[in-house]
């Protein structure tokens, strides 16, 4: 189990990162927890202080979200502080950190699984003290990764993480460790995103639609302004969510098997396929001489690059379409918009220095082709990086412009963190469970 640099480098893991929204968060907390208790616990000290800073009034509760997906699990300790009983709470900011490889990875052996989550679980042992332990929530939710396993092999996995939970002095909700609708993990991290940017507060909203490509799955969510979308999208692409006394109707797919990953495997002709021993799966996105094992799902592929064909960008775009063209839905109104766009989308513009690595940047769609093209015509300069740089940027710029059908000019907002908390749906889906157990002082 190794800690993943790209994912902690920023993140400063085990400190306290601060972010303030007082304003923002005040407004969020009115409606979350609508019955807002006024304490008068006073205390004889508190008249040596001016109002609102009397420290013994500041209640700080916190929640517990696992990220438990294809690649990599993730713990998210959320910190909200309210600082008297006048004033609404804050999120004060994010403890977070990340272990590889992911739960999938562990399908024959769910105790070693359970452990990497007990190893993070600890670090919220020391986060948390220890009068709060009861009073925190802890929920673990599983994406793309599990969704592909057999149903068996997940459940013994989700079963000895609930026990790792049930041994531990957290609050354990019902339902507490999960596989996560794909529609979910869409809408939460445009919750995320968009609460983050303070598109949530108020009535005036510009919402941003939110792109996420992880290992195993692709999502997009957006909320639609035209009448033709409503009409022209296909009826499970659309969903009502309530959160922060408003109803959003969202447009929101998750593509299972559209992944960074799982689209490599896809390319090389390997996914959902029974792997020969032996067998060989070669592209011409690959540097030709290449010849390599890859361990994915807990399968093992052998790979390699066209030792006598083509190799290059128009041959490997070719073969990337294949696995694009036609599988995806293309709602017209979001050519003309911009999205946030993280996780893969992030990490290969950052690896190309395409943008910042800590500043993330905002990019245009054929920003990625001309990286495709500069990597793939002149795969040995680039292939000291990973073998598949050249796939990769290849397949992110077939999925935005032949699958989503954005234009070369669609804006992409490249981002990492929002005031330093990390734009995943693993906020928003704090905010949902905070929610439903109407956790409040
Ligand atoms: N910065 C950041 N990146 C994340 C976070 N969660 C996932 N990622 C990125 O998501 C990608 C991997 O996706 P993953 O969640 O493992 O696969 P999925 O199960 O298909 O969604 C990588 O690019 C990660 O860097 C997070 O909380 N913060
Ligand atoms: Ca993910």
């Amino acid at each position: 189990m190794t800690v993943d640099p790209r994912l902690t480098a920023s993140s400063d893991p085990g400190r306290m990162t601060s972010s303030r929204l007082p304003i923002l968060l005040a407004l969020v907390f009115s409606s979350l927890f609508p019955v807002f208790s006024h304490s008068n616990r006073e205390m004889w000290f508190q008249d040596l202080f001016p109002p609102n800073t009397c420290p013994i009034n500041a209640k700080t509760f916190y929640g517990i979200m696992f990220d438990a997906g294809s690649t990599g699990t993730r713990i998210h300790i959320y910190t909200f502080v309210q600082k008297s009983p006048e004033i609404l709470p804050e999120l004060e900011g994010e403890i977070f950190e990340s272990v590889k490889p992911g739960l999938s990875a562990y399908a024959d052996q769910p105790e070693k699984g359970a452990e990497s989550v007990k190893r993070l679980l600890d670090m919220a042992i020391d986060a948390v003290p220890p009068h709060l332990w009861k009073k925190t929530p802890v929920v673990l939710k599983a994406t793309a990764g599990l969704r592909l396993l057999s149903e068996e092999k997940a459940q013994a996995l989700l079963s000895e993480v609930k026990e790792v939970f049930e041994e531990s002095p957290f609050l354990v909700p019902e339902d507490s460790v999960s596989i996560m609708d794909g529609s979910y993990e869409g809408i939460l991290a445009w919750i995320t995103v968009n609460f983050l940017t303070g598109q949530l507060a108020g009535h005036n909203q510009h919402t941003t639609g939110t792109l996420d490509l992880g290992g195993a799955s692709t999502q997009i969510t957006f909320l639609p302004r035209f009448e033709e979308t409503l009409k022209e999208s296909p009826r499970d692409f659309l969903t009502s969510f309530e959160m922060f006394n408003s109803t959003y109707k969202l447009y929101t797919h998750s593509y299972l098997g559209f992944g960074l990953k799982a689209a490599r495997l896809a390319t090389l002709g390997a996914l959902n396929t029974e792997v020969a021993d032996g067998q060989m799966f070669r592209s011409s996105c690959l540097p030709k001489q290449l010849e390599a094992e890859w361990h994915f799902g807990g399968v093992k592929y052998r790979y390699g690059g066209n030792k006598e064909g083509e190799t290059g960008f128009k041959p490997c775009y070719l073969e990337v379409l294949k696995v694009v063209k036609g599988k995806l839905h293309q709602p017209d109104e979001i050519r003309g918009s911009s999205f946030y766009a993280f996780s893969y989308y992030y990490d290969r513009a950052a690896d190309t220095n395409l943008i910042d690595y800590e500043q993330g940047g905002v990019l245009e769609v054929r920003d990625f082709e001309r990286k495709a093209k500069e990597v793939c015509d002149n795969m040995e300069r680039f292939s000291s990086a990973s073998p598949f740089l050249c796939m990769d940027l290849t397949y992110i710029t077939a999925l935005l412009k032949e699958g989503f059908g954005f234009r070369d000019n669609t804006l992409l907002q490249l981002t990492k963190k929002v005031n330093n908390i990390e734009t995943s749906w693993t906020l928003g889906a704090t905010f949902h469970l905070l929610q439903s157990l109407g956790i409040t002082y």
